[in-house]
């Protein structure tokens, strides 16, 4: 018995020593092979650890994030290296965190040139080859600005102004019989209608469901851990992913056979563009279908959310849209009455701000970087957190608090590097005015027939995109 005892005590001892001297190897070398210029210049990295081995930080980061305050991550780190540029190791992979407003707009604005693209070979894998971010150079300019022209400032008043307030007063009939509703699936659910009339020209119907179905299975998988073992969330998307493919593929190869049938559809467009490969044009449509309902969706819920516990914004929310409304009667809103609404402007930005729709975004240094003297070797993953400026106390006070006015004296938000839910540069999202619009019009359409009550206490939890997590449940009460 004693000789069982000693052997297990060796056996635990060697296990403590040798995790003990992985843990240390790990943290000096970072779990990777350096360069010769990296050894000569290791003075000059960011400072940082790279946690224990395999699992790096990935724990007290994935902490952060689900407890309702994202920023805590960085604000430890800012605090325990004095710099807010700092070394981690995240699932699987070592980054340099970045939480500095201006190194990010650095990082924005060389796109292609120092820096590109880098996401998670797990999401790659479902965005596919062509989905925007998976895509560089040349092609990415391409299709960016295929995006952009599809969604610039001057086509939404004339394409996108008319369908939102149909399909948002349709949906609210809805909801106006239901009357408990579980705001963040409704609202995903109305999106997802929106840009599949937008891009694919389907209105509600047994396949808008069927799609809309493939879809929920779809984005489950980004939002999953990226384990591709039968049953996984993560292989049900990646299943859901073939069979969307499938689907946009069969309505192409229809609409070629079939070109006397017009559609006026993102779809239409880009066959009419002519020069895309079919390969492309799926994978495209695919993340447009993505990129456009996921965070706009998320959006919306949480201005509801923000604004039910700050009714003094509810009020003057209302004062805006009545008076707009009185002036309107049944006519439907025109560019002009959206451009009016100057509160919910205030609203939208502070939304943006607090709810970080896009926490961070990820890229890699395609040559060495010096930053603050710092050096970033060539082919280190960025992640640049752009909540960690929009959380930051010394840039906005009570920044917790959802607090609308402190947007009043200056509304103009394109040059302010403390504000970039959109991103930036070469990859500023194309779909900037288009979700600002979406947000502008369902709160017009909503606090003029509503008033409102949650049910019940709900959570945000950041991680990998924010959502809450009891689908934010409330109780409507139509207004006279
Ligand atoms: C609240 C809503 C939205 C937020 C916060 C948001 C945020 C972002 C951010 C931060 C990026 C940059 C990603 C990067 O640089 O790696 C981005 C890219 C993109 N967004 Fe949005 N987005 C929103 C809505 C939309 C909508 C409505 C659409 C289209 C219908 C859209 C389409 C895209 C596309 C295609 C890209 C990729 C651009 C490229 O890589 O060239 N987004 N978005």
């Amino acid at each position: 018995m004693a000789d069982q005892i000693s052997f297990v005590l060796v056996v635990f001892t060697v296990a403590v020593a040798l995790l003990h001297f992985i843990h240390r190897w790990w943290n000096i070398h970072g779990g990777r092979k350096r360069s010769n210029n990296e050894e000569n210049q290791e003075a000059r990295l960011p400072p940082g650890s790279t946690g224990w081995p395999l699992i790096g930080e990935s724990f007290s980061f994935y902490r952060s994030m689900t407890r309702n305050h994202p920023r805590k991550f960085i604000d430890d780190r800012e605090k325990r290296y004095n710099s807010d540029i700092f070394i981690s190791h995240l699932f699987g992979r070592r980054v340099v965190v970045s939480a500095d407003p201006q190194f990010n707009k650095f990082v924005l604005q060389n796109e292609g040139r120092l820096f590109k693209a880098q996401y998670y070979e797990s999401f790659k894998t479902l965005i596919g080859n062509y989905g925007l971010l998976s895509v560089h150079g040349d092609l990415q300019r391409k299709l960016h600005g295929i995006a952009v022209n599809l969604l610039r400032f001057e086509r939404l008043g004339v394409d996108f102004m008319e369908e939102i307030q149909s399909l948002v007063h349709s949906t609210l009939d809805r909801w106006a019989e239901m009357k408990d509703i579980a705001l963040q699936n409704e609202c995903h659910q109305m999106i997802l209608n929106l840009m599949a009339k937008q891009l694919l020209d389907l209105s509600p119907s047994k396949e808008t469901t069927e799609i809309c179905g493939l879809f929920v299975d779809y984005t489950n998988a980004m939002l999953s851990i990226p384990i591709k073992i039968p049953g996984s969330n993560y292989a049900k998307g990646i299943k859901a992913r073939q069979l969307l493919i499938r689907k946009i593929s069969e309505m192409i190869k229809e609409r070629r056979n079939h070109p006397q049938v017009l559609h006026n559809d993102l779809l239409a467009k880009l066959l009419e563009e002519g020069s895309l490969s079919d390969e492309i044009i799926c994978d495209f449509i695919l993340f447009l279908l993505f990129a456009g309902h996921e965070t706009s969706s998320r959006a919306l819920t949480s201005a509801i959310k923000f604004l039910t516990y700050c009714p003094e914004a509810v009020e003057q929310m209302q004062k805006e849209h009545d008076a707009i409304l009185k002036i309107k009667g049944v006519h439907k809103l025109e560019w002009e009455d959206y451009k009016s609404m100057k509160f919910t402007q205030c609203v939208i930005n502070e939304t943006l701000r607090l709810g970080n729709f896009s926490l961070a975004i990820s890229r890699e240094a395609t040559k060495d970087i010096t930053v603050k003297d710092y050096l970033i070797p060539k082919g280190s993953m960025i992640l640049v957190v752009l909540a960690a400026t929009h959380l930051r106390e010394s840039s906005y006070t009570e920044a917790l608090i959802f607090n609308p006015w402190r947007w009043e004296p200056d509304q103009d938000v394109s040059n302010n590097v403390l504000f970039t839910p959109f991103g930036g540069g070469g990859r500023l999202c194309p779909g900037y005015h288009l979700a600002k619009l979406e947000l502008a019009l369902f709160l017009h359409i909503f606090v003029t027939r509503f008033r409102w009550e949650a049910l019940g206490n709900d959570r945000t939890s950041y991680f990998p995109l924010p959502y809450l997590t009891e689908g934010f449940p409330i109780r409507l009460h139509c207004r006279q």
